[in-house]
């Protein structure tokens, strides 16, 4: 069984499909970290996140066993990655890692923003988590806040808005949901009434 979850930033979609992976013992793969891996990369090399190019051959070499979740989950990482991302040429170069870690024997969860329309559109599970942009920016400042990391809530918001337009803008693989994807808003739902919420479509159409 293929799980999709996509969602917007902070929405809440990481969460649900680590859980998700845990309840029915499958592999995980957070694809946003292969785009913070690229965007960290190319900074760290000093090279323009403008550059396509550049940046698809980063893509290209990139290791997934190297992904040091600690060092991408920073708020910068979060802004270079949406900037890759918007590159066709990077996208591609990322694309049949995701689609091989999808099609594995016994199946998989991913998380991301394009799992359900691109990477696995046959996936068995669709599902798009969203909240309003507000609740996302005060759930992500009090995770930054507990890891003493955090900025005024107004920027907060602000990278949440700015970085929504840019995936929902980009010509390839915006971030949509898939037609035949269910919208779970967690506007108004705890961690837990996520999961329950998930869990139970997921079973639907297990069953
Ligand atoms: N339903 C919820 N209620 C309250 N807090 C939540 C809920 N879901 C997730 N959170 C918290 O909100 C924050 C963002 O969640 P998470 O990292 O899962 O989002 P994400 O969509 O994967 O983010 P990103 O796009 O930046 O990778 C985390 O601190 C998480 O614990
Ligand atoms: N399937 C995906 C996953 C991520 N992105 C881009 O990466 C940025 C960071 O993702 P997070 O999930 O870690 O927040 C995100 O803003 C997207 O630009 C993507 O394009 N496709």
């Amino acid at each position: 069984m293929i799980i999709a979850i996509d969602g917007p930033a902070a929405s809440g979609k990481g969460t649900l499909a680590k859980r998700l992976a845990e309840h029915f013992a499958l592999p995980h793969l957070d694809t946003g970290l292969l785009y913070r891996a690229v965007g960290r990369v190319a900074l760290d090399r000093g090279l323009e996140l403008d550059d396509a190019d550049a940046t698809a051959e980063i893509a290209e070499l990139l290791d997934v066993a190297e992904l040091d979740e600690a060092r991408l989950r920073g708020r910068e990482m979060g802004e270079a990655a949406s900037i890759v991302a918007a590159h066709p040429k990077v996208r591609k170069a990322l694309l049949d890692l995701q689609r091989r870690f999808a099609h594995q024997r016994g199946g998989a969860v991913l998380d991301g923003r394009d799992i359900g329309t691109v990477i696995a559109p046959g996936a068995e599970v669709k599902i798009f988590v969203t909240a309003a942009p507000e609740i996302r920016a005060r759930r992500r400042h009090l995770e930054l806040e507990k890891r003493g990391d955090a900025p005024p809530y107004e920027e907060v918001l602000a990278d949440i808005r700015k970085r929504d337009a840019r995936d929902a803008g980009r010509t390839d693989a915006p971030l949509k949901p898939a037609p035949d994807a269910h919208v779970l808003d967690t506007t108004a739902l705890d961690v837990e009434s996520a999961f329950a919420a998930a869990l139970l479509l997921t079973n639907r159409h297990k069953d």
